[in-house]
């Protein structure tokens, strides 16, 4: 994943003629962190296990990203995601610099005190390098609310009571209205600008979706009320399609009840990583990193990818979209609206003030339509792919920012 986001920065690099050594001050994060937690089993065993964060740059701000609790978190993992989060920040235009980590755990095999206790000595280990003004995480793959709240507690335990340190809280703990559903809503408002862009209305399309957790639910509820036809949904334990479309408040309350989409009796089972290769017009990975790849974009049927996933597409698979005239809609730019609205909250924070969730979803609309606006425009001007084009204007942004703190700095300079 490391080599993948290195090789599409390098693309839009390419584009802009930077030299190899502006191109590795960029690429280098500032810090990575590694820490070694060991906690107690219900039963009373020593339990182990790692933790990360790799803090990419803090150009634009202060650092920003999520945390992964799975068992592929490695640092290489969390370098390449913490790296999209700096492109990501800058392609959104929101105030930070980029940041991801996580633990290499698997949720399913820890109790609820297990997981508690692993995530605040993750949080005893990590305190002195997050904050307010230096690193703030959030969601991801098996994170939520309820960690978030968790994480807070435990900074709070050491620098005061410190709402902002974290993002992605519940509601009654100064977490955001609208936060939970931001990144699908996101990645929705982007099809729907893609859709127009054709001239085509959201209303004619079949949707599949890889994921049904907190980003594939959401983005599937916005783009069934808007009227689109969500045809096949697969996660990790099974699949469902309907080809007149799946009743989607139907599944989410299913899945809520019985941890995943299989069984769904709204619709036909099928073997999830088909999903992948459904007859529909637009494809939705929405779980794990890598899985369109040379081995099954030939069968791709999709003729729009929105990637709400965090690099779910190979170099290789995304050269054969490319070729075959599939439109990939890139991960820094469709899922953004969760880091958005992460500023949002961290803004509500800091201010000590409260936004109503229509006013949330004002602004998360705006966010994401000057960003698809502002891709679009390069990849015009410049006759790229959508990806290059959010690459060349995140690079561009961070470029400009780090060379404005230090105005006469040549490159050696750029500050980091
Ligand atoms: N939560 C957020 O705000 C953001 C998340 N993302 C990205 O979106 C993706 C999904 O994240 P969340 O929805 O937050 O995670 P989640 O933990 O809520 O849901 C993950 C989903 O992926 C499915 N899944 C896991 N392994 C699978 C497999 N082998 N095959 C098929 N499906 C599988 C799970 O069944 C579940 O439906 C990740 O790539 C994440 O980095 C990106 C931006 C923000
Ligand atoms: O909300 C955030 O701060 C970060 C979310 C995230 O990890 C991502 O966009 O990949």
């Amino acid at each position: 994943m490391l080599e993948e986001s290195r090789a599409y920065f390098c693309r839009a690099a390419n584009v802009l003629g930077l030299s190899d050594r502006v191109r590795d001050i960029l690429l280098t994060p500032l810090r990575i962190v590694k820490v070694g937690l060991i906690t107690e089993s219900d039963e009373g065993k020593l339990i182990k296990h790692t933790g990360y964060r790799v803090q990419h740059s803090r150009v634009r701000g202060p650092m920003k990203g999520g945390l992964r609790y799975h068992p592929s978190v490695d640092e290489d993992e969390a370098t390449a995601l913490a790296n999209l989060m700096t492109w990501k920040t800058a392609v959104v235009d929101v105030p930070y610099g980029g940041a991801k980590g996580g633990i290499n755990c698997d949720p399913t095999d820890l109790s609820e005190r297990e997981l508690n206790e692993i995530t605040r000595t993750f949080v005893g280990q990590i305190k002195d390098v997050i904050g307010p003004t230096i690193d703030i995480p959030a969601p991801d793959v098996n994170t939520n609310a309820k960690i978030m709240g968790w994480i807070m507690d435990e900074y709070s335990k050491y620098a005061g009571f410190s709402p902002g340190v974290v993002t992605g809280k519940p509601l009654h703990l100064f977490g955001s209205e609208g936060r939970e559903e931001a990144t699908g809503r996101g990645v929705t408002i982007v099809l729907e600008e893609v859709l127009r862009s054709q001239k085509q209305s959201i209303t004619d399309v079949t949707v599949a979706f890889q994921g049904f957790g907190n980003v594939g639910s959401f983005a599937a509820r916005t783009m069934a009320e808007l009227g689109a036809k969500i045809v096949a949904v697969g996660d990790h334990a099974g699949g469902v399609s309907n080809p007149e479309g799946l009743n989607i408040d139907e599944l989410v309350a299913w899945t809520a009840r019985h941890g995943s989409v299989a069984k769904f009796p709204g619709g036909d089972a099928f073997e999830s990583s088909d999903v992948l290769t459904w007859d529909c017009d637009v494809l939705v990975p929405a779980a794990l990193g890598d899985v369109l790849t040379k081995d099954n974009a030939e069968d791709v049927r999709a003729s729009i990818i929105v990637e709400a996933a965090n690099s779910p597409t190979t170099p290789e698979a995304d050269e054969i979209f490319r070729r075959r005239g599939i439109l990939v809609v890139p991960d820094i730019l469709a899922n953004a609206g969760g880091v958005t609205v992460s500023y949002f909250e961290w803004a509500q924070n800091i201010q000590q003030f409260r936004w109503e969730l229509g006013r949330i979803r004002h602004e998360l609309s705006d966010h994401m339509r000057k960003a698809y606006e502002a891709v679009a425009a390069v990849a015009k001007t410049r006759d790229v792919d959508l990806r290059t084009a959010a690459f060349i204007l995140a690079i561009q942004r961070v470029g400009e920012a780090a060379l404005s703190r230090r105005p006469y700095a040549e490159a050696k300079d750029l500050p980091r």
